[in-house]
């Protein structure tokens, strides 16, 4: 097994709170890895640590890229994008005035080719790559099942599309490790077996690395193979869901929560 991610002792302090406490984690490539942890545990701090949207107080975090280790930490978001990572937010953030199609397309923007002169001028080469740029969206949108919504205001989708549309929006960037924070919240019990269905079949076609914070455990138990679990900014476990599910730390942090 090949390691694509490689968090070493990482922390954070917001004033005198340590949110993310000499945290380590390997990853490896292809893994579907759980991240779970009760409410203020430091889940989305670790995954703003490892996308850029916060500097680490210390500590590193190693991305591997074609065999070479990149130390990302502390390196601005579009960097680390550029690299390969994608994330979606527990808040959704799309365009909501923009259509389905458009919301895709322009998080697709990175792999445009043409330059700011050629799209002025409406250069052949502008036609050319828009027109990709179109097919790959629509492709896209297919994958995650929105494709007959293509041309909606995101805004009228029902919750649980915005939150597919989010992931097609990750997809874009043709990333190989993506990171889903939240992704079933707000949905029902049918939508999140949708949504679990289509995490495997993305992380299967686009060769993926991926990583959730999720609440639902039922999702979490089913799908992941491996999880870690945060406590007031700590790493107390990882493992298997059979081992996590049994692990006394575990238990006694999700005391009186079912695991
Ligand atoms: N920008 C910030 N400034 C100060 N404190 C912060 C900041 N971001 C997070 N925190 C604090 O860090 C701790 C961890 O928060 P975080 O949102 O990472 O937890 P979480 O595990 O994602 O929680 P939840 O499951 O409720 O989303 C909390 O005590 C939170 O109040």
């Amino acid at each position: 097994m090949k390691t694509i991610l490689n968090v070493k002792n990482l922390t954070k302090n917001f004033g005198g709170l340590c949110a993310v406490s000499n945290v380590s984690m390997t990853i490896n490539e292809g893994e579907l890895i759980g991240l779970i942890g009760p409410n203020g545990a430091g889940k989305t701090t670790l995954f703003n640590l490892l996308t850029g949207v916060y500097e680490p107080s210390s500590g590193l975090i190693e991305l591997m890229d074609q065999n070479k280790s990149i130390q990302i930490g502390g390196l601005k978001p579009y960097k680390i994008t550029n690299l390969g990572v994608a994330r979606t937010f527990q808040n959704i953030r799309l365009f909501k005035s923009m259509t389905v199609l458009e919301n895709v397309k322009v998080a697709m923007h990175k792999n445009i080719r043409y330059g700011t002169l050629a799209a002025i001028l409406r250069l052949p080469t502008y036609y050319k790559e828009e027109k990709w740029v179109e097919e790959k969206a629509e492709e896209l949108l297919k994958e995650v099942g929105l494709y007959s919504l293509r041309n909606e205001l995101a805004t009228n989708l029902p919750y649980g599309k915005q939150r597919r549309l989010e992931i097609a929006r990750a997809l874009a960037i043709q990333p190989k490790i993506l990171y889903l924070d939240e992704p079933a919240a707000g949905m029902n019990p049918q939508e999140t077996k949708e949504l679990t269905e289509l995490i495997d079949h993305i992380r299967e076609k686009y060769k993926l690395t991926v990583i959730l914070i999720e609440h639902d455990m039922s999702l979490v138990m089913k799908i992941c193979e491996r999880i870690y679990v945060l406590n007031y900014g700590k790493m107390i476990a990882n493992g298997t869901p059979e081992e996590i599910k049994q692990n006394e730390f575990v238990v006694k942090a999700y005391l009186g929560e079912e695991i």
